[in-house]
């Protein structure tokens, strides 16, 4: 077994991928002998085509984007590395014009600074798609929103959202596994948290009986179907049981696993944030930092390889140096969020924490320069996120660690397209 008290930097990741090589290759091999016994097809999903598996995190042959604050750069900016052999490091990123219709032009101003790698937009008809099915699941199968939310719902831009973090999802059924979750995380954080009816008063009890959508209550014959009739009580809880009930199809049995763990974390990290509000604390900086690595966008750039067809094998998620690079990229990602989300946020009611925010308060600088040094903590964030997956990439070369390391990879990517182009949720300070 391997050391769990193993750091990061202590972890030997080709000796751990050799001891576990043939264990995992034959794990796999069960595992898919038993789904095609028990269901009479084979797994679930067919691997897409995998990407070339070479150089998976960017550095160093692809530069990514510092935006300078002159608008005149942006369109070679926004073009990105174009040079031989980049074309293969990011599934998100495409050689050649789409043969679809061109999407219509988005506006994206990012913010100035930012280290971000721009991709071009999703395919617009997989976009359409993905758009009008997830509405129907919401409408007809979920019963999610009332009518006068809808404009804020297609605001959101789900499909697209999704479409383009996950480019190397095989189909529009592989796409809808990610986009159901995030339709309902979001359900839970809006109604349960935040602007739609959430308050931190009785969180933790919320939170909880909406966990158990994910991760189900075993219990008497007499207990149980009062548990399973409240799963249908309420549109957040309405969102999970179902979305997780499509992806537990899909997914093996320690993806599902993950996942849950995934999801316990988040709702750990929306507990913090709401004791802290409950008595208006503003924690330091790393104590922030802290919260927002458990609420965190973590969970949906977990779920690459299930939503990409393939599995990144228990073990080898498991180990230190993968978890460190998970880590560093969700908490990227989020990051991500708290500066474009910046404005929406001070603009709410009450006091939103964000790094920012805290930032300003804990350090005491004016908001121009709490932002800036916001900007700053991503783009170290990202720098460690990148040249730890190209160490492990290099010292693990097994193909569904380097396609997992590259799914991660176009996810953040992905995440910084959708913020900097939601103009509809996200409008950027006037600081430059
Ligand atoms: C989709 C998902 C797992 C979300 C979990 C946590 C979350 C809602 C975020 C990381 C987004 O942050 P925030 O709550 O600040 O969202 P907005 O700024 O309101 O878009
Ligand atoms: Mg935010």
């Amino acid at each position: 077994m391997p050391d769990p008290d193993l750091s990061p930097e202590q972890s030997s990741l080709p000796e751990a991928a050799a001891r576990f090589g043939a264990y995992v290759l034959a794990e796999a091999a069960a595992r898919a002998r038993d789904i095609t016994l028990a269901t009479g097809r084979p797994p679930a999903a067919p691997p897409a085509p995998a990407p070339p598996v070479a150089a998976v995190p960017p550095e160093p042959a692809v530069p990514a984007v510092e935006v300078p604050a002159s608008a005149g750069c942006l369109k070679r900016v926004l073009r990105g590395p174009s040079g031989l052999g980049t074309a293969g490091l990011y599934p998100a990123r495409r050689a050649e014009a789409p043969e679809v219709p061109e999407p219509a032009p988005v506006e994206a101003i990012p913010v100035p600074g930012l280290y971000f790698h721009p991709v071009p937009e999703p395919d617009p008809v997989r976009v359409a798609e993905v758009s009008r099915r997830i509405k129907a699941w919401a409408v007809d199968e979920v019963d999610l929103y009332p009518d006068d939310w809808e404009e804020e719902f297609d605001g959101f831009s789900v499909g697209r959202y999704m479409a383009v973090c996950h480019p190397d999802a095989p189909s529009v059924d592989h796409l809808m596994l990610a986009t159901r979750l995030m339709v309902a995380e979001n359900a839970v954080d809006d109604c349960y948290c935040e602007d739609h009816g959430g308050s931190p008063i009785g969180l933790g009890g919320r939170l909880l009986l909406a966990h158990t959508a994910l991760d189900p209550l075993h219990t008497t014959a007499e207990y149980q179907p009062l548990w399973a009739e409240s799963l249908h009580a309420d549109a957040p809880r309405r969102a999970y049981r179902s979305a997780m009930e499509y992806f537990r199809e899909a997914a093996g049995p320690s993806q599902a696993d993950r996942f849950r763990h995934d999801m316990a974390r988040l709702h750990l990290g929306y507990l913090a944030e709401a004791a802290w509000a409950q008595t208006d604390h503003v924690p330091e900086v790393w104590e922030y930092l802290a919260m927002r690595q458990f609420n965190n966008f973590r969970p949906c750039p977990t779920i690459t390889d299930t939503v990409g067809g393939y599995e990144l094998p228990a073990d080898l998620h498991a180990q230190p140096a993968m978890q460190r690079v998970i880590a560093l990229a969700g908490n990227a990602t989020t990051i991500v969020n708290d500066l474009y989300s910046y404005t929406k946020e001070l603009a709410g009611p009450g006091r939103h924490l964000n790094l920012p925010v805290v930032i300003a308060e804990r350090e005491k600088l004016s908001d121009r320069d709490a932002y800036l040094k916001a900007i700053e903590v991503h783009n170290d964030l990202m720098r460690d996120f990148e040249s730890e997956a190209a160490a492990l990439a290099t010292a693990c070369p097994l193909p569904s660690v380097q396609r997992f390391l590259r799914g991660v990879a176009a996810w953040v990517d992905g995440n910084h397209h959708w913020h900097q182009t939601n103009t509809y949720r996200y409008h950027l300070p006037n600081y430059w």
